[in-house]
Formats: structure tokens, C-alpha cells, sequence
């Protein structure tokens, strides 16, 4: 069962994503961090095996991606809000990028 994160989970989980350049949404429980690349070719490389992660998690980003920056949003939809697969996405993001 998937919740949103309590206020302790947020302190702990949240503050190393916080820390590594992810920030909150204002107006929404989501998070958000813009990844920049040397070209085009490695922002897309990335993009496609964060998908791999995502497709097999079933957590998927938003994403909006113009030439070698990707902008990134992750929220969880069916709980309105920010969980524990939004911070796992991060944290492979952070990994892969
Ligand atoms: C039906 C399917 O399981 C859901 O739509 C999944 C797919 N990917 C998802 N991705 C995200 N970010 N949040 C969700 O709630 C979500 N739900």
C-alpha cells in the first residue's frame, strides 16, 4: 500500500534529495530538479535508463527535455503527493545521471 510520506519520512528521506539540488514544487507536493548534460545524445541516454527504471518500478516522471537539459517533476498520482517511489526515482536519477 502506497502512502504519502509523514512529516518524519519527509525529514529523513527528503533531506538528502534536498541537499543533492532536488527542490519542492510551489503549490504542490511534488519535487523537482533540472539535470543538464554535456549534448544532447547523454541527456537522452540518461532519459532512457531512468524509463527502464521507471517502466519496471511502474513510477513514471515528468519530464520536459530540450536539447541537453532535463527538467524533471515527480509526484505520485494516485496519492496526490509525494511517496516513498518518488524518493526511490530520485535517488536512481542522482545514480544514473
Ligand atoms: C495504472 C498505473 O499503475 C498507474 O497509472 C501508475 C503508473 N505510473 C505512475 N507514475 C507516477 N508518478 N504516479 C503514479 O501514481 C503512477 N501510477
Amino acid at each position: 500500500m502506497n502512502e504519502k510520506l509523514t512529516e518524519q519520512e519527509r525529514a529523513t528521506a527528503l533531506a538528502p534529495l534536498l541537499a543533492a539540488g532536488w527542490q519542492m514544487v510551489e503549490g504542490r507536493d511534488a519535487i523537482t530538479k533540472t539535470f543538464t548534460f554535456p549534448n544532447f545524445i547523454d541527456a537522452f541516454g540518461w532519459m532512457t535508463r531512468v524509463a527502464i527504471w521507471a517502466e519496471k518500478w511502474n513510477h513514471h516522471p515528468e519530464w520536459f527535455n530540450v536539447y541537453k537539459t532535463v527538467n524533471v517533476t515527480l509526484s505520485s498520482h494516485d496519492v496526490d503527493g509525494l511517496s516513498e517511489r518518488d524518493v526511490k526515482l530520485a535517488t536512481k536519477m542522482d545514480k544514473l545521471a
